[in-house]
């Protein structure tokens, strides 16, 4: 979908921004652009839509050389959202978001039914919010209308830098939300600017993490990127803390579960009693003829009950249950709210195993795909301190 090609940018002061950049984004991916300041991101952006004119090498749309699509027409199949910038403070905040249809010669009514549309969409309704001006808005609902604008003419590419970057972090966490959702409904390809790693980890399909000179030092995803960072350098820069942070992008696995013993909703308490003797922990896990988890009981309680009482009379229900594939951010969550030494792991209904802090802490060990970068022994006490 995009491919950039030994892209390179030396402002006229002899700055390099961008050495030379090869990279290529995928139909439907968001790749979020990560580095420290100065290191090119802006800049690769900004030759995207030809903000800013590349010194060396070809950026490639959908088949096409960009350089060779004109302007306007690079406006409607890219769309921009920025944070500094902002809205147009003498336009209403409907013609903000109508701006690039606009340009591009659509009537009166198809903008005004796709302003609606987009402002549906980021949960402003145009009905009580198209008539204001920008400054009637909150600083998290005009980053909003930032980005119905960028959608406005349905590009199917966007450009995002720093889009939350300007608003308090309960309202970049929710904006953040929300532009999860837009994207999992839209599939747009996005090129995502950030200096925020978390943001980063919690957006993007890969993250790209620059260094000086817009040298790419890794493409990855973002399990990847924090659990086998390429190099020093990437370690470095998503922090000595990557190990929690892998928290937020880690599944919930099968090989991670620990297996308690099982018994039945129909078994009798003297033989569930038997079942768990031999266990490491003094409880089971109570399932139903289909598998499907039902709740768990004690060693104590199946002592203190008449042996031939039914594992069903004495049951208890869990508080909580995490399905496989949660993130490990969740299931932690829940083992610390609960204080639980062990939390059920389910598909749909099925009961499949428990996760204990251990498999947690285990799990994160993991080592991830293209391991291989920084070695394990560097990584083992970042991930003890978790
Ligand atoms: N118009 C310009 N003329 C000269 N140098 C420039 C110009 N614009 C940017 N630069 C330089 O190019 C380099 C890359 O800038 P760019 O804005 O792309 O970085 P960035 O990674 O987006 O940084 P930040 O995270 O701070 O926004 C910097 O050293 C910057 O000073």
């Amino acid at each position: 979908m995009i491919r950039l090609d030994g892209l390179g940018k030396r402002y006229p002061d002899g700055t390099v921004a961008v050495d030379s950049l090869d990279m290529e984004v995928t139909r439907g991916e968001l790749v979020a652009l990560v580095g420290p300041s100065g290191c090119g991101k802006s800049t690769t952006l900004r030759m995207v839509n030809r903000l800013v004119e590349p010194t060396s090498g070809r950026i490639v749309l959908d088949g096409d050389d960009v350089t060779d699509v004109s302007a306007v027409e690079l406006r409607r199949r890219i769309g921009y959202v920025i944070q500094q910038v902002g809205l147009f403070p003498h336009l209403t905040v409907g013609d903000n978001v109508a701006t690039v249809p606009r340009l591009l010669g659509w009537d009166k009514r198809r903008r005004k039914e796709r302003t609606a549309e987009m402002m549906d969409l980021v949960g402003l309704p145009a009905e009580k919010y198209a008539d204001r001006y920008p400054h009637e808005l909150s600083g998290g609902q005009q980053q909003r209308i930032g980005v119905a604008r960028g959608l406005a003419a349905d590009p199917d590419v966007l450009l995002m830098d720093e889009p939350f970057g300007a608003v308090d972090p309960i309202a970049r966490d929710r904006l953040q939300g929300e532009f999860r959702r837009i994207q999992s409904e839209l599939h747009k390809t996005v090129l995502f600017v950030t200096h925020d790693i978390d943001e980063a980890v919690r957006l993007a399909d890969r993250i790209a993490v620059f260094s000086e000179g817009g040298r790419l030092e890794q493409l990855a995803e973002p399990a990847t990127v924090l659990g086998a960072p390429a190099n020093q350098f990437v370690a470095d820069f998503v922090g000595s803390d990557r190990g929690l942070r892998r928290l937020a992008v880690q599944p919930v696995e099968e090989d991670d579960l620990v297996h308690p013993p099982v018994v039945r909703l129909a078994d009798r308490a003297a033989d569930a009693r038997r079942v768990i003797d031999g266990a490491p922990e003094p409880y089971a896990v109570v399932v139903d003829d289909a598998g499907d988890l039902r709740g768990w009981v004690g060693a104590r309680t199946l002592e203190e009950c008449p042996p031939d009482a039914l594992v069903e009379e004495v049951a208890r229900r869990f508080e909580e249950t995490v399905q496989i594939g949660d993130f490990l951010r969740r299931a932690l969550s829940e083992l610390v709210q609960h204080d639980a030494g062990w939390l059920p792991v389910l598909d749909g209904d099925r009961f499949l195993g428990v996760l204990t802090p251990d498999a947690v802490y285990a799990a994160l060990r993991r080592t991830v795909p293209g391991d291989g970068g920084v070695d394990a022994e560097h990584e083992a006490p970042l991930l003890r301190a978790v």
